[in-house]
């Protein structure tokens, strides 16, 4: 599915004032500062045929197979005949209906066979109840259904809430993706972008994240990778989010600070191909005992960014045998899947995790938008290797990922080079993030250990605050 005729259907539906911003009530009772009003298509037709031929593509690429098409009352019911034209279409007296109608008529109207699999076709999906209902009806007559195609899905929950009752959803615009390219084409302000994105992460209606949304205990957090349970037990045991960037270029030096800070942090990060000539084999296993002593993680933030056959021998091999001894590497997701899947193979027989990077703290940086959306899309398509994310702020609810951001000092500013600095607050309490990554804070701070426990104590207090708990 081109990314251009999704961008220029998005900005028709703007044309046509089917995406509004203000406030709007939901079906649920739930006030929101977007509304998506797919009704006045009808009145467009052409725009329609850009719709159905959007589903179809769709149905298509996703390879979805099924006997008959129906579409959920009232927006999408006439759908599936415009959409998806040799099929057998089929109508379901849903909630919505009057009762008496449901009394009175075949529940699902249409000629079909016990045991037919029937594609769902929606307009908007918010909790995916509606879908849920439809599907509901479906089974009564017999049918089975598996999958679902949605013109918009509003992000707060419903592909999650249908996965759990056994439905697919294909969502064809994200939410997401519909800001991105309003904010782009100056439809819409930064200020609206930002406050809909709050308002969608704010407001998940699937229920067993609500249960999980604290997400500061391993114990308390669904679908945790090994890796990301073990990191936030870490992280509760020493009452710590710091991870220290040691760019140092000495060995030896590193080894020292490394058993110095250690009981400070939950992760240690490193830039081993920056260390000078006393770089020996044996770093790698006195690194590791130092982080079995001080109980933190190790992350070697090699950044790999090239096809997946390649990042698999770099990760494996080489000089630094990057495997042997990081729990914790990252990629570029400007490669593909590949780069996810080269690692994985090396990383996953390991335990080993990986952190995409979907944001960067440079000026100028590249990644924002589609391209932080589509290192998402590769965490949940891989989540069984990736643990997370490097980026600025919080960019999914899903309480798998772990967020952690560089970039962190006491005083905000920059370095001269590009680098961009906010405060650890700022971060954790207002950008949603998990884990602060600190450089050069306390590198060159005059009392390394000082600075590091005023980092893991301002650090842990803004977080506990987001989340509601005391600090400790
Ligand atoms: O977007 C990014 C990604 C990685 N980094 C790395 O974090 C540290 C930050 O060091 P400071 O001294 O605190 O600036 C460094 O190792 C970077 O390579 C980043 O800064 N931004």
């Amino acid at each position: 599915m081109e990314n251009a005729s999704i961008d220029s259907l998005i900005l028709k539906l703007h044309d046509v004032d089917a995406v509004k911003f203000g406030e709007y009530k939901l079906k649920s009772g739930m006030m929101t500062p977007i509304y998506i009003d797919l009704r006045v298509l009808v009145s467009h037709p052409a725009l329609m045929n850009q719709v159905s031929s959007l589903i179809y593509e769709r149905v298509q690429e996703d390879g979805l197979q099924f006997d008959s098409v129906c579409g959920v009352p009232y927006t999408a019911l006439p759908w599936p005949q415009s959409s998806v034209p040799d099929m057998n279409c089929l109508c379901s007296s849903g909630e919505r209906r009057p009762r008496t109608m449901v009394r009175t008529k075949r529940l699902v109207e249409g000629s079909f066979r016990e045991g037919d699999i029937c594609l769902i076709i929606e307009d908007t999906v918010t909790s995916g109840s509606s879908i849920q209902e439809t599907a509901e009806v479906l089974y009564a007559g017999g049918l089975k259904v598996t999958d679902a195609v949605v013109l918009m899905d509003r992000e707060q929950g419903g592909v999650e809430m249908l996965a759990s009752k056994g439905i697919r959803l294909h969502p064809i615009i994200s939410m997401f993706k519909l800001l991105n390219v309003l904010l782009a084409a100056e439809r819409i302000d930064a200020k609206t972008a930002q406050s809909v994105r709050e308002f969608i992460l704010d407001n998940n209606t699937f229920s067993p994240k609500k249960e999980n949304s604290n997400g500061v205990s391993a114990t308390k957090k669904l679908y945790v990778h090994p890796l990301a349970a073990k990191l936030l037990n870490i992280m509760e045991e020493k009452s710590s989010n710091l991870c220290v960037s040691l760019d140092l270029t000495s060995s030896e030096e590193l080894l020292q600070l490394a058993d110095s800070l250690g009981p400070l942090v939950c992760i240690l990060k490193t830039h081993v191909d920056i260390l000078r000539s006393d770089y020996t084999a044996d770093f790698n296993q006195k690194l590791q005992a130092l982080a079995e002593k001080h109980n933190f993680l190790i992350f070697e933030d090699r950044k790999f960014a090239d096809i997946g056959n390649t990042v698999k021998h770099q990760y494996d091999g080489g000089v630094y045998q990057i495997s042997s001894w990081s729990h914790i590497v990252n990629a570029h997701v400007v490669p593909g899947p590949g780069v996810v899947q080269g690692l994985g193979a090396v990383g996953k027989p390991l335990g080993r995790g990986c952190l995409l990077i979907a944001q960067m703290s440079s000026q100028g940086s590249l990644a924002t938008g589609e391209y932080t959306q589509a290192a998402l899309k590769m965490a949940e398509d891989h989540s069984d290797f990736v643990i997370g994310f490097i980026c600025g702020s919080k960019i999914t609810k899903r309480p798998e990922f772990i967020h952690m951001t560089p970039g962190v000092q006491m005083k905000a500013g920059g370095d001269g080079f590009g680098q961009q600095y906010t405060t650890p607050e700022e971060v954790l309490c207002n950008k949603g993030s998990d884990v602060i990554i600190v450089g050069r804070g306390i590198l060159e701070a005059p009392d390394r250990r000082t600075a590091a426990e005023s980092y893991r104590k301002c650090g842990w207090k803004a977080y506990t605050k987001r989340l509601g708990q005391s600090s400790q």
